[in-house]
């Protein structure tokens, strides 16, 4: 399990707790040392001093739980959720509000949102007031919950892909024409059984139906 950002231990211990192999990331060097003398002995956890944008990730499957700095929330997430590769299976972050509700919009504004509300379930938990801090900060955060969609093959990411870049390309094009065009005739049953009006713009469909169909379409 991962900390990013592991401050004052308030993640770092209660993780520590349950028996879980823990690596806390901090970048500030003070910090780090006090995780350290406060942690360091126990043999599941390890804490490093670096930024969490770019210290070596797991090379197998991991959890991160995290209240995450918010200034860098997109620049982690498109970290632990955009590659193809990534082996992140579940994260519980809390972060900015309005952060959250931009990822959790069932049609989201970029391509790169539908990416990551493609592959991974994202759900807003519930609202952490700012007062649930010391020292408060001037906004309220939110509880996010991602876990990995799965059944995700390479082939069928790269079709999910292109049609994400399709659909942002020409979003009043019809779901069907879209579809046709990248993977051929007899598209019309394929998007009524993933529950997607063939005539309905592209805009309009959802993140987890595109990856539905990019799956199905991938062993065609
Ligand atoms: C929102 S607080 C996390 C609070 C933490 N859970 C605690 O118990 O104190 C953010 C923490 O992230 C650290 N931080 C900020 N930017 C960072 C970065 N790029 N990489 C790693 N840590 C970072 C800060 O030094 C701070 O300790």
């Amino acid at each position: 399990m991962l900390d990013l950002g592991a401050g004052t231990a308030a993640i770092t211990a209660p993780l520590a707790a349950t028996g879980a192999r823990v690596l806390a990331v901090e970048r500030d060097p003070e910090f780090a040392r006090r995780l350290r003398a406060r942690l360091g002995a126990a043999d599941n956890v390890r804490v490093i001093q670096a930024d969490a944008r770019t210290f070596p990730l797991p090379d197998k499957e991991f959890l991160v739980v995290s209240s995450i700095p918010y200034g860098i929330a997109t620049a982690l997430l498109r970290r632990l959720l955009g590659p193809r590769t990534t082996r992140l299976r579940r994260a519980a972050l809390v972060v900015e509000w309005g952060f959250a509700k931009r990822v959790t919009e069932p049609l989201p504004r970029s391509t790169e949102l539908a990416w990551w509300a493609a592959r991974f379930d994202i759900q807003l938990l519930r609202k952490v007031p700012a007062h649930c801090f010391r020292p408060s900060p001037s906004v309220n955060s939110a509880q996010l919950l991602l876990r990995r969609r799965p059944g995700a093959t390479p082939r069928g990411e790269r079709l999910l892909w292109a049609l994400l870049r399709a659909a942002r390309r020409q979003p009043t094009r019809s779901a069907r024409s879209t579809v046709t065009a990248l993977a051929g005739k007899g598209t019309h049953r394929l998007l009524r059984r993933h529950g997607i009006d063939p005539a309905m713009p592209t805009a309009g469909v959802r993140p987890p139906s595109w990856a539905a169909l990019a799956e199905e379409l991938a062993v065609r």
